[in-house]
């Protein structure tokens, strides 16, 4: 029987304490920290983690500003957008819901955001300061995984850690943190030669390729971490499920995330995280 890491009872517990420290905000600043996010087009997977931001932040205290766009939007409308949002001093984060539509270059919208309200930390120069291990806004899910593996009271040092997927805003970032404690960090992906004999390998596997139940119980050894970031739908139920096939990894794993549950709310949680210390380093810089 694997342990199982609840993301949903452990970003609860954060937002909670959050919400204590922004509440003495006010008194403080003048006022509490503000979160653009801007939603492009009708995807019901985009509306619904839009609606899940919003939620949070309501929880934590956290202004919540959305702004919806028609598919229909051109670039240079949302680079005005994103150019009088970053003028604007009552605004200390900025998120663009991903994916954008095709007839938008979505490196050039996320690098006209400004670095210090790069909540995502997407933006080239934050993505740079990590990979040269300077103070940065980390990516969400990225932190929000680690944070799980340390409350599991999961030693990293030293061990083999491997992770399936290679996307800038998982993949990458992810093994760069488990590098940087010192993992032995195996990057794998779809063109992996054996892939299953390279999974069998790991003592931590983080699973992050976008395919339902990708992950089987042969590809996984005994007392195994497993940490599942997909998000997908499952093709026979419809219902929501990760990239491991969580029924027959269980029994294997030593600690195992599930889907839902697990590592979607962390991404929230550290969204609102990385909000607040926008806001605050503004404050500490003025
Ligand atoms: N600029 C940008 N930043 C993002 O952080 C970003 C993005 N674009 N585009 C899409 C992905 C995906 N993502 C998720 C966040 C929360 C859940 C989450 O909370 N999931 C719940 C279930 C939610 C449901 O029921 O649909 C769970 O796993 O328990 C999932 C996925 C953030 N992303």
């Amino acid at each position: 029987m694997a342990k199982i890491i609840s993301g949903k009872e452990l970003s609860a517990k954060l937002k909670l304490e959050m919400a204590d420290e922004v509440k003495t905000f006010p008194a403080k600043y003048g006022r509490v920290p503000h979160l653009v996010v801007i939603l492009v087009g009708e995807d019901p997977g985009s509306v619904s983690y839009v609606t899940g931001k919003a939620k949070a932040s309501a929880e934590v205290g956290i202004r919540n500003t959305t702004i919806r766009k028609p598919e229909s939007v051109t670039e240079a409308e949302l680079l005005d957008i994103i150019a009088a949002l970053n003028l604007d001093d009552e605004v200390d984060g900025i998120l663009v819901q991903l994916p954008l539509p095709k007839h938008i270059d979505e490196d050039k919208v996320i690098a006209a955001i400004d670095k210090s309200k790069d909540v995502d930390g997407f933006h080239p120069l934050n993505v740079a300061a990590l990979w040269q291990k300077q103070p940065c806004t980390l990516p969400c899910t990225p932190k929000g995984i680690l944070k799980m593996l340390r409350t599991a009271g999961v030693e990293i040092a030293g061990k083999r850690a491997v992770v399936i997927g290679r996307s800038n805003i998982v993949g990458l970032p992810v093994s760069k943190l488990l590098l940087d404690a010192n993992a032995t960090v195996t990057m794998a992906h779809s063109r992996t030669r054996d892939l299953a004999e390279v999974t069998r390998g790991a003592e931590i596997l983080v699973v992050a390729i976008g395919r339902p139940k990708f992950v089987t119980a042969d590809m996984v050894s005994e007392g195994t971490v497993v940490i599942d970031v997909g998000v997908n739908r499952d093709p026979e139920t419809g219902k929501l499920c990760g990239d491991v096939d969580f029924a027959a990894v269980e029994p294997k794993a030593s600690v195992i995330t599930p889907v839902p549950g697990g590592v979607g709310p962390m991404t929230i949680c550290c969204l609102m995280e990385n909000t607040i210390e926008c806001f605050l380093n503004k404050k500490n810089r003025s």
